[in-house]
């Protein structure tokens, strides 16, 4: 078994602390030397992906300093066990399967006589064949008429995530003839966002899903509600146009008022619930089930190389350590996400929540408080138009903000226009490349509000076009850096305690039990 310490224990920490401002990037990626460093620091992901580190302030020594941490964090065994069923989620006392849910990479789990490899490919199934049977018009509305769109009702796990994959597919199913029926969402319990969805879509031939792992959340509750008030009134029978992605033990699962219930269960976290029922209903009925499949064997072969004990050949890990190396020894407070792709333009939001709600924490899995800085600050946009916006910040602010660049050769529609020679494409692709060395290089000017210091480390994962197989690795190897960085860190990354004090003081709040501060902020809001 794995040995789970605080990271200022580690001697090779002590080490990786010696190499503070080791490598000076801009030296590094200067001359014809520089051209070679980023041919060589580049490692295959999978589905055609590359994660190419060369403007990222690391070198041979850094590079075995952080291979070293690995070793003596016993990072891979900690996967392993994780992947094999361990309780690794020690605050709720759960194992983390969500690696299941797209390929079995170790031992048969079994729970209560379920294989949950099983399981979980059951439910795929039955997602599957409900959304093969509502594309055939085996299931219609009451008047026998084929449903057209599909809303997801969910928050936080059960939005972010299946909305910054279906974002991210619809151009390319539509340009590949697999696109079946629009999809909106449905998340925030500000009145308007469902009334605005709600105004869009036509009623009658619209189904909604339900999404919510616990079944209690308030928001998700208030907004079924509010959805099945709209159906009523429309003179429709609710249960005839909702279904529930829930899990098997919530109160969702015991209402009768759905055409089906699909499940998922206590062991996928809501952040990494895409891959469940959570992303597979909705993406099945929007592109069929077939690339739904192909995302998962994205992810799955993303997985298989994250199980690589040699960090020169798991970008997931060593993406997770320079992260480790920006954060704890250098102390740089965020990190950005910048996808130059339209399509992305939800994954950073998605992100942020897998991210920032798995190792935002000062106490480790034993609930010890430690003491050194953990997860980063996430935040991104789509390129170019980040540029235009807080790039000013990233060239010339007082924080230096280590940036993960996201760039594909192609389009997806493949409809561009040739202006002043060259493509709409290769100007996005430009750009990116030139982003990379102005904040690496920077430029010397005498006038210092134009002067670019430069010094601001950089990665970019390359590839040919964002399809459903590289978009299910690119979201595994964000999944799977995120945990290795809570391994490294001693966090329970699969926890989220930090989120109940505010709903718990809003239930008061309604209820009207409140005095002092809170009491006069209620009243300023008119509660
Ligand atoms: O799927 P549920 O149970 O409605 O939860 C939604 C979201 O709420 C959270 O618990 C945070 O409040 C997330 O972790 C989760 O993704």
């Amino acid at each position: 078994m794995a040995t789970w310490k605080n990271l200022d224990t580690l001697a090779s920490f002590d080490k990786l602390c010696s190499l503070k401002n080791h490598v000076d990037i801009a030296a590094a990626l200067s001359g014809e030397e520089g051209g070679k460093r980023v041919a060589d620091y580049s490692t295959p992901m999978a589905a055609g992906l590359n994660y190419n580190y060369a403007a990222k302030e690391v070198d041979e020594t850094v590079l075995s300093a952080l291979a070293q941490l690995a070793d003596e964090a016993q990072l891979i065994d900690k996967f392993e066990e994780l992947y094999n069923g361990a309780v690794i989620n020690t605050g709720e006392n759960r194992m983390v399967l969500h690696h299941l849910a797209r390929r079995q990479l170790g031992n048969p789990v079994v729970v209560d006589g379920v294989d949950k490899r099983e399981f979980y490919v059951a439910q795929q199934k039955k997602a599957a064949d409900f959304a093969n049977k509502v594309h055939a018009g085996e299931i219609t509305n009451e008047a026998g008429e084929k449903f057209t769109t599909v809303v997801q009702i969910g928050i936080g796990g059960s939005d972010l995530g299946p909305r910054a994959l279906y974002i991210a597919l619809e151009n390319w199913a539509k340009a590949n003839n697999t696109f079946k029926m629009e999809a909106r969402f449905i998340s925030n319990v500000d009145p308007d966002d469902a009334a605005a969805v709600l105004a869009s879509v036509d009623l009658a031939h619209s189904l909604f899903i339900v999404v919510s792992k616990s079944g209690t959340t308030l928001e998700t509750l208030t907004n079924e509600a509010f959805v099945k008030d709209a159906l009523t009134k429309a003179g429709l029978n609710p249960s005839k146009h909702m279904l529930a992605v829930t899990s098997e033990t919530s109160p969702l699962a015991k209402s009768e008022d759905y055409l089906t219930a699909i499940f998922m269960d206590d062991y996928i976290g809501g952040r990494y619930s895409s891959v469940s029922a959570v992303g597979g209903a909705i993406l099945s009925l929007a592109f069929g089930p077939e690339v739904f499949a192909q995302l998962l064997d994205g992810a799955a072969a993303e997985d298989q190389l994250a199980t690589n004990r040699d960090l020169m050949k798991n970008p997931d890990m060593l993406d997770a350590l320079i992260g480790i190396y920006e954060r704890n020894v250098q102390g740089y407070p965020s990190t950005a996400v910048l996808p130059y792709s339209q399509a992305l333009s939800r994954f950073p939001a998605h992100l942020q929540q897998c991210d920032m709600e798995s190792n935002g924490k000062t106490v480790n899995r034993f609930s010890e408080p430690v003491s050194y800085v953990t997860g980063p600050v996430i935040f991104g946009e789509p390129g170019t138009n980040g540029q235009h916006s807080f790039y000013q910040l990233l060239h010339q602010g007082s924080d230096i903000i280590p940036l993960q660049f996201i760039g594909f050769k192609k389009s997806q529609l493949g409809v561009d226009v040739d202006i002043e020679n060259s493509t709409s494409q290769q100007k996005l692709c430009a750009n990116v490349a030139a982003q990379i060395i102005a904040f690496a290089c920077g430029k010397e000017d005498e006038n210092l509000n134009k002067n670019f210091k430069g010094k601001r480390p950089s990665s970019i994962i390359i590839g040919d076009e964002l399809t459903p197989a590289s978009l299910g690795a690119l979201l595994a190897h964000f999944e799977n850096k995120i945990m290795f960085q809570g391994f490294v860190w001693n966090l329970n990354s699969f926890d989220q305690e930090g989120v109940q004090l505010g709903k718990v003081l809003a239930k008061r709040v309604l209820a009207h039990n409140t005095d002092g501060a809170l009491k006069v902020f209620s009243d300023l809001l008119n509660i």
